[in-house]
């Protein structure tokens, strides 16, 4: 039997009381890519990842992980899903070898299996010298990496992730994003929240934007590139605008004391022939780069347009 692989999720709905924390959600995360799930914070992300993971029940909706309902069919979706909570709590009196030991036994791996796998893991996340360490006494970096290696141990083909880089320094959310490009390489579907933008846009594929409990966008990062506003500065500022009035050149001047003017550019080639023309012209000009990553911009694009 084939069954349908990735995450998806349709119409999906949960309330706590009167607080409809996911009010309509529709996802689609394909395998072999990584999707990125942004929204600002209350909006639902993790009570969707708690779903998805088999944790909470939807109220409404349905929801298909691995190809499996994690709610009528727990084991199976839960066997193929690895779930990284934003906080990772762990058992005081375990080490972290033992953390993952357990987990393992946990998925009926086999005992001299489970030890390799985590030594594995402990390797991966560069934690190996902590491993006969009490996990409790990690830092909340190293236990965010406990968490990634725990939500690794039985191979899962899904991987929710919720805030992953928060806390890591920054070799951490490097060895992050070179795993998580990793994984989807290797064919496993990854979902990942996070507040830092930046980062998602160099390991994301997709990204889907969530607002009060609503899905409001889904694209590819590739698409939502496709007009990025970039930033220029010139030594003198009147001189630029009166030069992007003449050429008819559509800007807005930064707000609040902002360092330039923000010109939506659709590609390198635009904004090189942008800065070729305003030089030839005799303005000064200081920077021409990109005025943040893709998903931020389409991120405030997307509040404005709430506003
Ligand atoms: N167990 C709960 N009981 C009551 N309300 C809850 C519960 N869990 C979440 N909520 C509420 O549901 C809404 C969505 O919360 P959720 O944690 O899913 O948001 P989030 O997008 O993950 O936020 P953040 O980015 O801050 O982590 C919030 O208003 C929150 O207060």
């Amino acid at each position: 039997m084939s069954r349908e692989s990735g995450v998806t999720a349709h119409g999906v709905r949960r309330s706590f009381g009167s607080v409809e924390a996911v009010a309509d959600v529709d996802l689609v995360a394909a395998p072999g890519r990584v999707t990125a799930l942004i929204g600002p914070n209350g909006s639902g992300k993790t009570t969707l990842l708690l779903m998805l993971a088999g944790l909470l029940t939807p109220d409404a909706g349905t929801v298909s992980v691995a190809g499996f309902d994690p709610v009528t069919q727990t084991y199976q979706a839960r066997s193929r899903t690895g779930w990284m909570p934003d906080v990772f709590g762990t058992w005081d009196s375990l080490t972290a070898r033992e953390v993952l030991t357990t987990v393992a036994a946990a998925y009926r791996i086999p005992a001299a299996d489970g030890e390799r796998r985590a030594a594995e893991l402990l390797d991966l996340v560069h934690l190996s010298e902590l491993a006969d360490q009490p996990a409790h006494v990690l830092s909340r970096g190293q236990k965010q990496r406990l968490g990634l290696a725990r939500a690794l141990v039985h191979d899962p083909e899904v991987l929710l992730l919720d805030e992953p880089a928060s806390g890591l320094d920054p070799r951490s959310r490097v060895d992050l994003r070179v795993l998580v490009r990793r994984l989807a390489a290797a064919g496993k579907t990854v979902l990942v929240s996070s507040h830092v933008l930046t980062e998602l846009d160099e390991m994301a594929d997709d990204a889907v934007f969530i607002s009060r409990g609503r899905t409001v966008a889904s694209e590819t990062v590739e698409s939502a590139g496709e007009t990025r506003r970039w930033r220029i500065s010139a030594l003198d500022q009147d001189v630029l605008v009166a030069h992007l009035d003449q050429a008819g050149v559509g800007y807005v001047v930064e707000p609040d004391g902002g360092a330039g003017v923000l010109v939506p550019l659709s590609d390198d080639t635009e904004a090189a022939a942008l800065l070729g023309d305003a030089v030839r012209a005799g303005v000064d000009v200081v920077s021409l780069a990109p005025a943040g990553g893709v998903l931020e911009q389409k991120y405030l694009a997307l509040e404005e347009e709430r506003r």
